[in-house]
């Protein structure tokens, strides 16, 4: 443990609140749009996130770190949140599997982390008054300029974060001679998903946010797929046009969260900004066409319109989220598509959605 005299930190949010606590070890400042996951476990899957770029986390679990770091439990190659914003941080971890303490973990990536900070007060904060950019800094003394700065961070609205955590370049995963050939469109691909798809015979080939049709046809894949990820699914007008022709071509597509709002935005039916989103790992989801209900883990800031999906001639409701019945899952009627806005992959969080994995092979199987 390389427990330092920790400095002050505070988080100041864009209109003007202010939340006390401590650095854990790098000092300055991190801007993000503030939100909160109510996962009490998982927080190396969370942190390492693609989809979380940009964001600031709040764990309202009471300890963070006790269990340590694992170099292969990571949904990609580094720290993916802004900064992490909780309660309790552990420098010790007991746990014999574990590789590294997580002060260890953010002081490797470089991030900035703030603990004693009272959560819960914070989220019912950005829980009655919504998701809102922030800054976190030990820099307390120069206030009103990171006010000037948060004033011109842009909001979440509208912005396209995919291009900055996409690979630069195609790359393949599994083995060459499996069943099937999966294209995937990295929009932030989180590693649980390609695990997920090599563990059912598939050989993958991933691809950068702005490719082609031409060139993921060109791998001939039997099915494709589009990734989860950060930002705004309205600027990725590329992947848009991607989904549109895989689906005029009635090839086996899937879609996980940014990829379901890809989908359905290629379909006409818009998406919107939620009040505060839905980041947890015990969502509960009805399926529609079985009648059962799943426990899912989620992580999202916008949703798709409801109203207008009911009335799009294309496109059915598959999955519904229970609590507050926006739509969870969709299917584009007599095609190979569907989509689910929460995270099947878990990684953190239950299996009860790993089925769809299954539902993806099998169509493809099917169309092969
Ligand atoms: N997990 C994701 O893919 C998130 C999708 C999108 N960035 C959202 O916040 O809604």
């Amino acid at each position: 443990m390389k427990y330092k005299q920790r400095k002050k930190a505070l988080i100041l949010l864009a209109d003007g609140t202010i939340f006390h606590g401590k650095s854990i070890g790098k000092e300055g400042s991190a801007f993000g749009e503030v939100c909160f996951n109510t996962g009490t476990t998982g927080y190396q899957e969370i942190f390492t996130d693609p989809s979380y770029y940009g964001q600031l986390m709040v764990t309202t679990n009471a300890h963070i770190g006790n269990y340590g770091t694992k170099e292969d439990e990571v949904e990609s190659d580094d720290i993916k949140i802004a900064g992490l914003i909780c309660k309790n941080f552990s420098f010790n971890y007991s746990r014999p599997a574990g590789d590294s303490s997580l002060e260890d973990f953010f002081e490797k990536h470089n991030k900035l982390a703030i603990a004693d900070v009272d959560t819960r007060a914070l989220v019912s904060y950005i829980r009655d008054n919504g998701a809102m950019n922030a800054v976190i800094t030990t820099e307390i003394d120069k206030l009103e300029s990171l006010k000037q700065q948060l004033a011109e961070l842009p909001s979440m609205k509208g912005l396209e974060l995919a291009s900055k955590v996409s690979t630069k370049e195609p790359y393949f995963v599994g083995d060459e001679k499996a069943t099937y050939k999966i294209a995937a469109l990295d929009i932030g691909i989180k590693k649980n998903i390609l695990r997920n798809l090599v563990k059912r015979d598939a050989y993958v080939k991933v691809f950068p946010y702005n490719a082609k049709f031409e060139e993921l046809e060109a791998f001939n894949p039997d099915g494709y797929f589009l990734s989860n990820g950060p930002g705004d699914p309205e600027p990725l007008v590329d992947a848009q046009l991607l989904a549109k022709e895989v689906i005029a071509k009635n090839k086996p597509l899937f879609g996980i969260c940014l990829g379901h709002q890809i989908i359905a935005l290629a379909n006409g039916i818009s998406t919107y900004k939620m009040h505060n989103g839905h980041r947890g790992i015990n969502h509960p989801v009805k399926n529609l066409i079985t009648g059962k209900g799943e426990i899912t883990s989620q992580n999202h800031g916008f949703a798709i319109n409801r109203e207008e999906t009911e009335a799009n001639k294309n496109v059915e409701i598959t999955h519904v989220h229970l609590n507050d019945n926006t739509v969870a899952g969709i299917k584009v009627k007599g095609k190979n598509c569907f989509s689910v806005q929460y995270h099947p992959e878990a990684s953190p969080g239950p299996n009860d959605s790993l089925y769809l994995f299954d539902q993806f092979i099998e169509n493809i199987k099917n169309n092969k």
